[in-house]
Parts: structure tokens; sequence; C-alpha cells
């Protein structure tokens, strides 16, 4: 894993449909992400933020060039490819991507820059499966579907600035399921990719669970893409995001993840997603979306 860290920040809300998500970065930095940074003894350089149009001035309805619902693709897109680039132009320097959302649709971008010329696994904490397509997405809302857009599903085959031909769906893995959408399970369960949803996590532990799931993903030769969507955590500690889910992984369940993530030094590019500081209490859960990124990127008490 690169030493040096390139902090990208994608305040994109338009694949919700909940303002406030694109103030993440934001609050996500005030919550103190440069001294965990340094604490887990990485140097890390502020890229700043991607710049997105404001919404208000947007028509959610633009045409889109696929069939089905996609609201605001024309600017996910748009954001998504400046993304991409700014991910893979951080590996070619040798450094770190840590992407900062916004909503999960930004994974879009991450994924396919990460990915591009190599060899990527992905493990996907969330409460949701993101594996919509705009044919089966219930809200025509973007951060549904970021999942089954890099894999080509759907009205996604083809469409070159959302695809990741270098992530195998073999090597894909969705931890913490508990909200799917019934076009989208049965998607899920059609695809070569792995899931474990909270039932698995509650029967075999986190520990287990984890382990087995980065075997999977890092079956990929050059490497893991993690995305954490802080909706994988439940509510309770994570009130924060525009789509929360009961039952989710308590605070230390997903403290011990992502240290066993680190652990495996496999871990390429990270994003942390869905932070709204409108819904969030004190800040709360950007502060929990630093902390988990410190122990993903090895931050250790002792
Ligand atoms: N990244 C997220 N929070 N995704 C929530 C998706 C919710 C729902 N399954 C949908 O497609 O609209
Ligand atoms: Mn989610
Ligand atoms: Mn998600």
């Amino acid at each position: 894993m690169n030493e040096r860290v390139r902090v990208i920040g994608a305040p994109l809300d338009y694949g919700a449909d909940r303002r406030g998500v694109d103030m993440g970065p934001s609050a996500i930095r005030y919550a103190g992400l440069a001294g965990e940074l340094a604490a887990s003894g990485r140097t890390a350089v502020d890229r700043g933020d991607l710049s997105v149009p404001r919404a208000e001035e947007r028509d959610p309805d633009a045409e889109t060039p696929v069939r089905g619902s996609a609201k605001f693709l024309r600017e996910v897109r748009d954001v998504c490819e400046r993304l991409s680039e700014a991910v893979e132009d951080t590996l070619a320097a040798g450094e770190f991507p840590l992407v900062l959302g916004g909503d999960h649709s930004i994974a879009i971008g991450s994924i396919q820059g990460s990915s591009r010329n190599a060899d990527v696994g992905v493990i996907w904490f969330d409460a949701h499966g993101d594996f919509n397509t705009p044919e089966t997405s219930p809200s025509g809302n973007v951060h549904g579907m970021p999942m089954a857009a890099a894999l080509g599903h759907g009205s996604f085959a083809g469409t070159d600035w959302a695809n990741a031909p270098g992530v195998d769906p073999e090597n894909v893995v969705l931890v913490g399921l508990r909200s799917l959408d019934e076009k989208e399970r049965l998607a899920i369960r059609e695809s070569p990719v792995t899931a474990y949803t909270m039932s698995d996590i509650d029967e075999r532990g986190i520990t287990a669970v984890t382990e087995e799931a980065l075997e999977v993903a890092g079956s990929a030769a050059d490497g893991i893409h993690v995305s954490l969507d802080m909706d994988w955590l439940d509510p309770k500690e994570a009130p924060g995001v525009g789509t929360p889910v009961r039952g989710g992984v308590t605070y230390r369940e997903a403290h011990a993840a992502l240290e066993i993530v680190a652990n495996r030094k496999v871990l390429r590019s990270l994003e942390v997603v869905e932070v709204n500081p409108i819904l969030d209490s004190g800040n709360e859960t950007a502060s929990l979306a630093v902390e988990l990124a410190a122990s993903a990127l090895g931050k250790r008490i002792l």
C-alpha cells in the first residue's frame, strides 16, 4: 500500500434524493481527518473537492442516454469521469487514493479509476446491494446502482464511463446486506458476486466474514478497492445517512473489519460515502467515518 495518501473530495448528491450528502467531504475533514491520517503514520495531501454543479440549476429528468429511470445521470457521469481520472492519476503517482463522498454513485468513478489497466477486487460494506439498474430501480436514484454500473448490467452495458472492465465479478464481495429491492435481490443471486447478509455476520461473526471477503476479493492480482457506505453501520452509531436501515454492524464490528482489511496489506483504494451532516447529530457519523478510514489505513492503539 502506498504510504502517501491523497484525499479527493467528491461532494456529489445527485445520486441520492436527500440533499445534504454533498456536505459530507467538508464534515469529514472537520471531524479531524488530517490528524487521524497522521496518527495512522501516513503523509496526507488534500487535493480539495471536485467541482459539482449546484442541483437547483439542474433538471433531474434531462434526457439520459439509458433506458429506464436514472435521475441526474448526466451530472453523475460528469463527476464520475473526473473522479475516475483523479483516482487513476493518484495511483500513477504512487499515492493512495482516499475518496470522500458524496453519495454512493461516486463509486462508479472511483472503482473505474482504481481498476484502469489493473485487476482489482472490491469489498462493498453496505446495508444495500446498490445493484439496481435504471430498469429495475424503484427510486431512480443512481446511488442504488453503482455496483451494477461498474459490472455493466442492464442499460449500463457498454457504457464506457461507467463500466470497470478491470473488475471481475468473481472478486466482488458485498458485506452486511439487509435491504434489497426485489429485482436487485434476484440480480445479486444470479451474479457471480459473493454476498454476506447481516445474518451471515450474526452466525459467523464479523472476523470470519471479513477474512473470507478478503480471500475472495484478494484473489485479484492488483489489490482491493474498499467502498464503505456509512449506512453499513447501525443507525444508532451512524445516524447521519440518507437511507438508514436498522440492524447494522456495531462500532466495534466496523473497526474490527477495517483493521482486518489493513492487516492484509492489499488495500489499493478506499472511499467513504453517504455521510449527511444535515441528518447527523453532533457530526458523529463524520467522526466515525474518519476513525474507520484510519483503521483501514493502519492506525492502531498500541
Ligand atoms: N447507497 C445507498 N445508500 N443506496 C440506497 C439504495 C436504496 C434503494 N435500494 C434504491 O435503489 O433506491
Ligand atoms: Mn447503503
Ligand atoms: Mn450504498
